[in-house]
């Protein structure tokens, strides 16, 4: 146990097959037990995705790889009132990172703004794939929500769940480390801070997460059209802390460029998380009093925030 070489594979679930996309179906359920067992253990799973067709991933890694070609200066114009949701890139002890923030990625006439200030001329073709590809995805994460939702009996609470959020998309690059054999910080170890996170990599491994009992297990697709879905400390806490949201960190090896996409669903401004009395009981004592998000990350991105062990326990642990 612990070494890397030994160390497990994530779980690999399939969302593809018609049948176990129908809400209610045995397959639904069989699924939804696997989605909840994954996420109490490892906070994070494989998914196989089709909706996704290889076509719509080659689009996506070809819009990605034409916006981070653009002058800096341009990439630059990428800002948001929101801390560390616009352009980020050039930062000291992360050299190899890179990237670009679209906030409300499903809603077309953002990634429209998102893509004219880009380019003032236009570039449809960006903007179609970029908002397809958040518009289709976002369904999945709804998925995996509403498994997690009904296996915790809290279907009730859905609807003002899923209004209470909304989708971050970011476009992620990662520099080759300069010398072969030389690993990299790709991306600090962190845990993240959203509801659910749905990753997709190019070719190019290097993501890395952590075991409950400490050790690292590298992100080895078993497929090169993986998803990788890990859960967050707001959906964690929304759950009295029931699932785990694993520390995660990408390491870069080799001499080829790492792309990737996170597609994140975020409470919104106002939404206070609060864990329901479902799942709240004396073997399970509410963990954190009930938090806004965005207050939350104005603590979290103060010198106290980043200090802290878990910033959520500080900021509003019981
Ligand atoms: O690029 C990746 O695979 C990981 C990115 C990540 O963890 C994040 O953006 O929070
Ligand atoms: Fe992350």
């Amino acid at each position: 146990m612990g070494s890397e070489s030994s160390s497990p594979k994530l779980l690999f679930l399939d969302f593809s097959k018609p049948e176990v996309m129908t809400q209610g179906s045995p397959e639904w359920e069989t699924l939804r037990s696997q989605v909840r067992e994954a996420l109490q253990e490892y906070g994070c799973f494989e998914a196989s995705y089709d909706d996704i067709p290889s076509h719509a991933r080659s689009a996506i890694f070809g819009a990605t790889k034409e916006l981070f070609e653009l002058p800096l200066e341009t990439k630059l114009r990428n800002v948001s009132e929101k801390p560390f949701y616009g352009y980020i890139g050039q930062v000291p002890g992360l050299q190899l990172y890179e990237s670009l923030g679209i906030d409300d990625a499903d809603v077309s006439e953002k990634v429209e703004t998102f893509t004219n200030t880009l380019w003032p001329q236009g570039n449809p073709s960006f903007c179609k794939t970029i908002h397809s590809y958040a518009e289709q995805l976002s369904k999945l994460d709804k998925i995996v929500r509403t498994m997690i939702g009904e296996s915790f009996g809290l279907d009730k609470y859905m609807d003002e769940h899923f209004d209470s959020t909304n989708y971050l998309l970011r476009v992620m690059k990662y520099n080759c480390p300069n010398n072969l054999d030389n690993i990299a910080l790709g991306m600090n170890s962190h845990t993240d801070k959203n509801i659910v996170t749905i990753l997709l990599q190019n070719q190019v491994e290097g993501l890395e997460v952590q075991t409950k009992d400490g050790s690292w297990i590298k992100f080895q697709p078993s497929s090169p059209t993986s998803f990788i879905v890990i859960i967050g400390e707001a959906l964690n806490a929304w759950l009295n802390g029931r699932l785990y949201s694993p520390y995660h960190r990408v390491m870069m090896t080799g001499n080829e460029v790492r792309y990737s996409l996170g597609l994140f669903s975020v409470p919104k401004a106002g939404y206070m998380i609060k864990a329901p009395e479902e799942v709240v009981d004396k073997q399970h004592p509410l963990v954190f009093k009930p938090y806004d998000h965005a207050e939350f990350l104005s603590f979290y991105h103060t010198e106290a925030g980043r200090r802290a062990t878990s910033a959520l326990h500080a900021y509003c642990g019981i």
